[in-house]
């Protein structure tokens, strides 16, 4: 392996057979048009919103998947994911703050249909019969579709606005990446030792995770 990337596994083979899909949820017109300084402001606001309320989903979500992990595996990957859930708390700052500075009312947010629908899928991981190994290459799938959608908008070339900077720093930063391919090894080494239907399960939840993502960037560009 070459400092610190990943090796080819299962999750990198399910990258290249659902190239398609991957590339509708990381090169979203919402977030192209971040990177093309074209991006309507409103449709930000709104994403601002309810991706606050998404975070929150995701904070009961990750805990039910350091849960599995703690009940599952050997330890090692425990770290990990205490860290992703420890980030939240100042993620969660970090969108009081936005909100603030883009006079976005958090308490009057309600979710909308795709956002509802992205959380129910993330309700649905509390269930025990949810193995370990679905759960972690869900979390992976999650984050890595914000780390590519927001490091494009900060790649070479961008006329990104520089209020919003700061939002695709989040999770395009370098930090952001690495963490991503840590949770990235533990899923292809849990899809390794896997039985095959586990391994289906699997790509099922990652596909699920593309085709809710792309569903949440239409929602924010909208009003669906
Ligand atoms: C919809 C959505 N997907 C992924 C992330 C990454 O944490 C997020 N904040 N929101």
């Amino acid at each position: 392996m070459d400092g610190g990337g990943v090796e080819a596994g299962t999750t990198a083979a399910w990258m290249a057979r659902h190239r398609g899909m991957y590339e509708r949820a990381t090169r979203h017109p919402f977030t192209v048009s971040i990177r093309d300084g074209t991006v309507d402001l409103s449709a930000f606001r709104r994403w601002l919103g309810q991706d606050y309320m998404f975070v929150k989903e995701f904070v009961a979500f990750l805990a039910s998947v350091l849960l599995k992990c703690c009940r599952q595996s050997d330890g090692s990957d425990m770290e990990i994911i205490l860290g992703g859930l420890a980030s939240l708390s100042d993620e969660l700052s970090w969108f009081k703050k936005e909100a603030e500075k883009w006079s976005v009312n958090l308490a009057e947010v309600s979710p909308l249909k795709s956002n509802t629908e992205y959380c129910r899928f993330l309700q649905s991981f509390s269930e025990p019969e949810i193995s370990y190994t679905v759960a972690i290459t869900t979390f992976w799938i999650i984050e890595t579709v914000y780390q590519d959608s927001f490091a494009f908008c900060i790649e070479e070339g961008n006329k990104t606005p520089p209020e919003l900077l700061g939002t695709c720093q989040r999770w395009g930063s370098p930090e952001f990446k690495q963490y991503c391919q840590s949770l990235q090894r533990i899923a292809d080494r849990c899809l390794a030792e896997a039985p095959a239907d586990a391994a289906r399960s699997a790509e099922e939840a990652f596909l699920r995770v593309l085709e809710l993502e792309i569903g949440f960037w239409d929602m924010s560009s909208s009003r669906s």
